[in-house]
């Protein structure tokens, strides 16, 4: 499997023990940032370019997936998830990283380096991608609402409110 991953600095020593941890376990891990140790960073376009990375590489039916880390995981998961096709799921356990497989076929997840240890991090990651998705109808057809809405806008059969217009004078 190849594994692409992205932190910002509260994630950087985390995301250096996981990728030897990913190494060991034979995948190819492809960093996609930070380098380097800068307090001041930010982890948008890190997460949106693993996130690209692995919605590309997923459409031409290279098998891979991406994890993503910061301090609560929550802007690292708000980022990948801009990304039309990624599914990224904030994991917190070994309960959560599966279901982000079988319910959800999450091609990403996101992990708060400042929540977790690196061992309990290393269990969320192995579980996640040894898990498989269902493929049950239920979850396949929510998964499938999901890119039609990002694609299109709609839903169909479902009601899809416009969203509001801004106040006259407010941008
Ligand atoms: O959701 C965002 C992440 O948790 C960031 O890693 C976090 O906000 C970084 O915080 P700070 O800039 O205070 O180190």
């Amino acid at each position: 499997m190849r594994i692409h991953i992205a932190t910002d600095h509260a994630g950087l020593d985390f995301s250096r023990d996981l990728r030897a941890h990913l190494r060991g376990a034979g995948h190819e891990v492809v960093d996609h940032g930070p380098q380097s140790y800068d307090p001041l960073d930010d982890y948008p376009s890190f997460c949106i370019n693993a996130a690209i990375a692995v919605v590309a590489e997923q459409a031409a039916g290279i098998p891979s997936l991406g994890v993503v880390f910061g301090g609560s995981g929550n802007g690292e998961q708000i980022a990948a998830n801009k990304v039309t096709g990624a599914r990224a799921a904030l994991v917190w356990s070994d309960a959560t990283a599966r279901l982000a497989r079988e319910h959800n076929d999450a091609n990403v997840i996101s992990i708060g380096a400042r929540q977790h240890t690196v061992e309990e991090a290393k269990a969320f990651i192995d579980a996640f991608i040894e898990q498989p998705y269902t493929n049950e109808e239920r979850h396949a057809r929510r998964i499938a609402q999901l890119a039609e809405y990002e694609r299109s806008g709609r839903i169909a059969g479902h009601r899809i409110d416009s969203p509001a217009a801004p106040e006259p004078g407010r941008v």
